[in-house]
């Protein structure tokens, strides 16, 4: 028998598309999805209102005709950003979200914040005009181990931010520990994204038999028992978690190098790999509210108005293993397991 499934449109709460030739190659990927929340992690980054709206038009122009996805921007919050320009492009409608990095704690992330008592008054403008703070959870302190860096930054940051401004409303981003989803599932006006590929691998996937670069990302994949803390958030019907894939490509001759970048590329086969890994934990009927309900609720939007089918099939669904963007290879994320789920678009 055929199993299927029909979602409202999901929507990509955190998404990586790059610009000029990367972006030109891996927009489409994300075709499936009515909205994204572009991270702003350029090079330079997208610091203005006019820069997140230029950003725009070229994600727009990249994307093929038949495709709707509607990309909601985002500005890179640094020690010097105006909050009287960052309120005016949120009230223009230019961004929907700002990012803050601290910094040098993954890719791009060098003008990122150092001393978070320097932003304290953008944030609190933030939580003022009701923009919501998206949160690269992870401490850059060399003394802290890595594995133990989001621990470690929900105690030293996120709680004293939260608790110096209340109002405001932040996303930890692509959680990977028990310890996040305890803390978010504790708090109000706090959400969080999962990744596809956290749900997929631990850190063995990453260190045994080899390094293997296309499973390095930021955060760090952790040992399974706090996978299997994601997976039970992101099955659990809660709220408070959504999808955020992180896809984030990088070309292979940068991951596959003696001092490889972090990053997966999960948008070609995100949806495919979810419905499998909502179906081994018997939660099919979790998935409409972890992709396509819960994010537009956290964001106060509206959900999509369409849907989308995904079936399960006989035949394995096809998935390029690597795409071509400019002269460069980038390696499509491989769950490790077939894919028999297509997405079947209803639009
Ligand atoms: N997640 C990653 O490993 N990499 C992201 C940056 C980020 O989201 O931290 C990237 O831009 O490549
Ligand atoms: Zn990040
Ligand atoms: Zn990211």
């Amino acid at each position: 028998m055929t199993k299927s499934v029909t979602l409202r449109r999901p929507d990509d709460w955190h998404l990586h598309l790059r610009d000029g030739a990367m972006l030109a190659a891996v927009a489409a990927y994300s075709g499936h999805f009515g909205r994204a929340i572009i991270m702003p992690n350029l090079v330079p980054p997208v610091l203005t209102g006019a820069q997140a709206a230029s950003y725009r038009d070229r994600i727009l122009a990249a994307l093929p005709e038949n495709v709707t996805l509607r990309p909601l921007m985002t500005l890179y919050l640094t020690e010097t950003t105006e909050a009287a320009d960052l309120v005016q492009a949120h009230r223009d409608g230019i961004i929907s979200a700002v990012k803050l990095y601290p910094a040098g704690a993954t890719t791009n992330s060098a003008s990122g914040v150092r001393d978070f008592a320097k932003v304290r008054p953008v944030l609190e403008a933030m939580a003022e005009a009701g923009i919501p703070l998206c949160m690269h959870g992870e401490v850059t302190d060399p003394a802290v181990d890595i594995f133990d860096r989001e621990a470690v930054f929900i105690d030293r940051v996120l709680d004293p931010i939260r608790r110096a401004v209340p109002a405001l409303r932040v996303v930890m981003e692509h959680i990977t520990t028990q310890d996040g989803v305890d803390y978010v599932s504790a708090n109000d006006n706090i959400g969080a994204t999962i990744t596809t590929h956290h749900l997929v691998i631990n850190r063995n996937h990453i260190l045994v038999g080899g390094i293997r670069p296309h499973y390095y990302c930021l955060p760090v994949a952790k040992r399974e028992t706090h996978r299997l803390a994601l997976r039970k958030a992101a099955t659990s019907g809660d709220p408070r978690f959504f999808l955020g894939t992180d896809s984030a490509p990088h070309p292979d001759r940068a991951k596959e190098s003696a001092c490889g970048c972090a990053g997966c590329f999960t948008a070609p086969n995100t949806m495919s790999i979810l419905a499998q890994v909502f179906e081994d934990d018997v939660a099919l009927d979790k998935l409409e509210g972890f992709a396509s309900l819960h994010g537009p609720a956290f964001y106060r939007m509206p959900v999509n108005d369409d849907t989308i089918r995904l079936v399960k099939r006989d035949t394995p669904a096809a998935y390029p293993t690597h795409i071509t963007a400019g002269d460069e290879t980038v390696t499509v994320f491989d769950p490790g397991f077939p894919l028999y789920w297509h997405v079947e678009d209803q639009a």
